[in-house]
């Protein structure tokens, strides 16, 4: 029967973990295999809308990026009494770097230049992998980051030997971001460009030209890095957020002068000067992170 819901049947919810204008996300126990998952019921979309061809898009991008360490994986999908669900795998530390973000700023820290780093290696080898298959993201940026929790295999190597060196998590425990909300995602032949956060938005995606969209990826990357390391409250609109765009990045205190030009070059108003997710890993004050 169509009213009987799935979601009921297979699933305990847990709890909410997010609410939006979207919908809402749930984690959620699957009652026949006991994993966690994080379940996002919307109002099913208006047919022929944008809403229906953008849910149409987040579960073709899913269902085609398969399984990537760095790209939150997908599980199921399916329509019910009036909802869209899908099914998508739970990163377990139960929250986005925009939570870290706010609590850093609430905390008055910044991330250190090392885990920065440790996000951008992750996230580019992320974004490497998605526009290896002639897909495009759209909305990268803190809130579509997502963190899990891993036991370090025994043995494995720590990013730095300088054993003295504090490390805020525990000597077992390894963070993985993942790249999550593929709802912007779309190809880079006919792109059909809905456009992300603003604060992240290049402006030649806002001048509606399409003709480099990896690149678009990187810049807003290279801002959500910046922000995390310490760059401040990113500007919506205005002076402020043209600014940026010229290319002259205010330099980071807290973070060395390579590092500095390396989200400087992220975030060139020239798309041709901003290196590619590939480049990135490429990088030599990367490289200690990306030989993984
Ligand atoms: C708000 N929120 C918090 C979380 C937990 C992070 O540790 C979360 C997740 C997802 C999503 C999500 C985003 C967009 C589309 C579908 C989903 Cl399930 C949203 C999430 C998702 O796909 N996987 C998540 O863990």
């Amino acid at each position: 029967e169509n009213n009987i819901s799935r979601y009921a049947q297979e699933f305990h919810e847990v709890g909410k973990i997010g609410d939006g204008e979207f919908g809402a996300v749930y984690k959620c126990v699957n009652r026949l295999d006991g994993c966690t998952y994080a379940i996002k019921r919307s109002k099913q979309p208006l047919a022929g809308s944008i809403d229906e061809a953008n849910a149409i898009r987040e579960v073709c991008a899913h269902a085609v990026l398969g399984k990537h360490r760095h790209v939150v994986r997908y599980y199921s999908a399916w329509a019910e009494n009036d909802h869209m669900v899908i099914q998508n795998e739970y990163c377990n530390v139960g929250g986005s770097l925009a939570d870290v973000l706010s609590e850093n700023q609430k905390a008055g820290i910044v991330m250190s230049e090392k885990e920065a780093q440790n996000v951008l290696v992750q996230i580019a080898k992320g974004l490497k992998y998605i526009h290896s298959q002639n897909l495009v993201h759209l909305d990268i940026k803190p809130g579509n980051i997502f963190i899990c929790k891993e036991r370090r295999s025994f043995g494995s190597p720590r990013h730095s030997n300088d054993e003295n060196e504090f490390h805020a998590q525990p000597e077992n425990e390894e963070s993985i971001y993942k790249i999550g909300d593929l709802g912007h995602v779309t190809c880079v032949e006919d792109p059909q460009v809905e456009e992300g956060d603003c604060r992240y938005l290049a402006n030649e995606v806002l001048q509606e030209n399409f003709s480099h969209l990896p690149k678009a990826d990187v810049f807003a990357l290279g801002l959500t890095i910046y922000e995390l390391a310490g760059g401040g409250i990113l500007p919506k609109n205005g002076p402020e957020w043209h600014k940026l765009r010229t290319g002259n990045l205010p330099p980071l205190s807290g973070c060395s002068s390579e590092f500095n030009r390396l989200l400087q070059s992220m975030i060139d108003p020239s798309t041709s000067r901003r290196p590619s997710a590939a480049g990135l890993l490429q990088h030599p004050i990367l490289s200690t992170y990306s030989s993984k």
